[in-house]
C-alpha cells in the first residue's frame, strides 16, 4: 500500500569540488581553506550514501551539480576574451573570485529551498522556495539553476508550486531548508519552525563574531509564499551564541522528523519556549511531540560542530520506530558516540543508529544533513516526480560510472584556471541531463 513518505532528494557532488575557506563563520571551510581535495570520492561518498537509503527502502532521488566553473557570471562582472583567456586571468589577479565561481556548494541542497508539504497550504500543493543564499556570493549564485533543476524535477503543476528566491538583499537573507523544520505526521496538517538567525528590520540580539545568514523577515515571507496558516507557524530564533561558536545553520543543531525534534540545549535562544509551543501545537492537531534535548554537559555545542552529531538524517522506518544517520566523525568521538548509544538503548522514537563516511563534505561543513533536501509527498505526488531522479541499482552503477568517467581524484585552486576542466564539466553535465532525464537546464545548454 501507498502511503505518504519523506523522501530525500541529495545533491550529486560537483567535478569542481575543492577547499577555498570562501565561508567565513563556518570553521570547517576556513581550517580546510587550499588543501587538497578528490571530487571522485566526494561524489563516490555521496552516492554511496544515497544507495545506502535507497537499500533500506526510503525514498531518494537526486540532484545534479551546478555548472561551474561560472563563465556567464565571469562575463558579466567585465571579464572578456575566449573562456581560456578568462580562466588565466582570473586565477592570476583574482584567485578567491575564481574559486567562488567554481564553488560545488550547491551539493549542499539543505540550502536550495524551503519546501512545504501540501497538507500543509492553503491550496493543497508542495510549494518550494528557491533560497537566495544572500550571505556569500559564491552560493547566492546558486537561485537560478536550483530553480530550473527543481522545476525539472518536481515538473507537474497540479502538485508543485514553485517560487523564486527572495530579492537578492541582506534584509531576506534566506538559506532555506537548513533552517525550517516540519513537525508532525507526514499524512495530516503538521507545524512548521521558521528558525532565523536575526531580524532585518527590528533591533535585536544577533551574533558578534559570525553572521547570522538567515533573517525572520526571509521566513516569514517564505510562510505567506507557501500560503501557510500563520496558526501553525513558529518563528523561532537561534541562540546567536552557538552562531558565533560556528553554528551557521540551525541543521548544524537540531534535526527533526515526524513528532521529533533532537535538539541541543543552547540551538535557541528560548529552548523551553519552543518547546511548549510544540507541544501545543501539535496537541492541537492531536500530536504528541517528543522533544530530545541534549545537555551542554553531555555533548558541548564544540563537539556538536566538530562531530556534525545533529547534521544527522532521522529516518521514518514503516516499524515506527526511527534511525538516526550520522557522520563517521561521531562515531570517532568517544563522548558523542557513548551519548548516541543511550539515546538508542532508551528507543524513545531512534532505536538505530547508521554511519556513513562523507569525510570530502564534512571538511568543508556539510554533513548528512546538509547534503539532502527533504520532500513530504502524497501516493499522487511521488508518482508525479521526474522517475529517472529517483535512486535504482541501475542508476546508481551509471552514476558511478559517469563520475570515474569524468572526475578528477585531486583538485585544489591551482587547477582551476585549466580550460581542460571547464570542458570535462561540460561534457559531464551535457551527459548528466540526459541520464536523468533534467532538458537542457544549464547556461551553456542554453
Ligand atoms: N548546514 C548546511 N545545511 N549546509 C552546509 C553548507 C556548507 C557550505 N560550505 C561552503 O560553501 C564551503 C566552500 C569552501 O570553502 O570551499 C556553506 O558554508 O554554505
Amino acid at each position: 500500500m501507498q502511503r505518504c513518505v519523506e523522501a530525500n532528494f541529495d545533491g550529486l557532488v560537483g567535478p569542481t569540488h575543492h577547499y577555498a575557506g570562501l565561508s567565513f563563520g563556518n570553521e570547517a571551510s576556513t581550517r580546510h581553506r587550499r588543501q587538497d581535495a578528490n571530487p571522485r570520492l566526494a561524489a563516490r561518498q555521496g552516492l554511496a550514501k544515497m544507495k545506502a537509503l535507497s537499500d533500506a527502502g526510503f525514498v531518494q532521488g537526486v540532484l545534479p551539480p551546478h555548472e561551474r566553473p561560472h563563465l556567464p557570471y565571469l562575463r558579466r562582472l567585465g571579464f572578456s576574451g575566449s573562456d581560456a583567456q578568462i580562466l588565466a586571468q582570473v586565477a592570476r589577479d583574482h584567485r578567491q573570485l575564481l574559486s567562488a565561481l567554481s564553488s560545488a556548494s550547491a551539493m549542499w541542497v539543505a540550502n536550495a529551498a524551503t519546501v512545504s508539504p501540501s497538507a500543509d497550504s492553503a491550496d493543497g500543493k508542495v510549494h518550494f522556495t528557491a533560497a537566495n543564499l544572500h550571505n556569500k556570493f559564491h552560493r547566492a549564485i546558486e537561485a537560478d539553476t536550483t530553480s530550473a533543476i527543481l522545476r525539472a524535477v518536481f515538473r507537474d503543476a497540479r502538485y508543485f508550486c514553485h517560487h523564486p528566491a527572495l530579492p537578492q538583499s541582506a534584509l531576506f537573507g534566506d538559506e532555506g531548508a537548513a533552517n525550517h523544520n516540519r513537525l508532525g505526521r507526514y499524512d495530516a496538517p503538521g507545524l512548521q519552525m521558521f528558525v532565523y538567525g536575526k531580524r532585518g528590520l527590528d533591533e535585536g540580539r544577533e551574533p558578534m563574531r559570525y553572521p547570522a545568514r538567515q533573517t525572520l523577515e526571509a521566513s516569514e515571507a517564505v510562510a505567506r509564499l507557501h500560503l501557510l496558516a500563520p496558526e501553525r507557524c513558529l518563528m523561532v530564533q537561534q541562540n546567536p551564541a552557538v552562531i558565533d561558536q560556528g553554528v551557521f545553520h540551525n541543521d548544524v543543531i537540531a534535526v527533526s522528523n515526524e513528532q521529533v525534534l533532537f535538539y541541543h540545549q543552547q540551538a535557541f535562544t528560548d529552548g523551553g519556549a519552543v518547546r511548549g509551543q510544540l507541544s501545543r501545537g501539535l496537541a492541537l492537531l492531536g500530536q504528541e511531540f517528543i522533544g530530545l534535548e541534549v545537555p551542554e554537559r553531555r555533548v558541548s555545542v564544540a563537539d556538536a560542530v566538530g562531530t556534525y552529531l545533529f547534521n544527522s538524517q532521522l529516518l521514518s522506518r514503516g516499524d515506527g520506530k526511527m534511525t538516526i544517520v550520522v557522520p563517521q566523525e561521531c562515531r570517532e568521538h568517544p563522548g558523542v558516540w557513548d551519548y548516541l548509544g543511550e539515546v538508542v538503548a532508551e528507543g524513545l522514537a531512534i532505536d538505530r543508529v547508521d554511519v556513513v563516511d562523507l569525510r570530502e563534505s564534512m571538511r568543508n561543513g556539510g554533513g548528512p544533513a546538509c547534503l539532502r533536501l527533504r520532500v513530504v509527498l502524497t501516493p499522487r505526488e511521488q508518482l508525479a516526480v521526474n522517475p529517472r531522479t529517483l535512486m535504482t541499482p541501475a542508476l546508481f552503477d551509471s552514476l558511478n560510472l559517469w563520475v570515474d568517467r569524468h572526475y578528477r581524484d585531486r583538485l585544489n585552486q591551482d587547477d582551476l584556471a585549466d580550460p581542460a576542466l571547464l570542458n570535462e564539466v561540460r561534457t559531464a553535465l551535457d551527459e548528466l541531463t540526459q541520464l536523468l532525464d533534467l532538458g537542457a537546464i544549464y547556461p551553456f545548454q542554453q
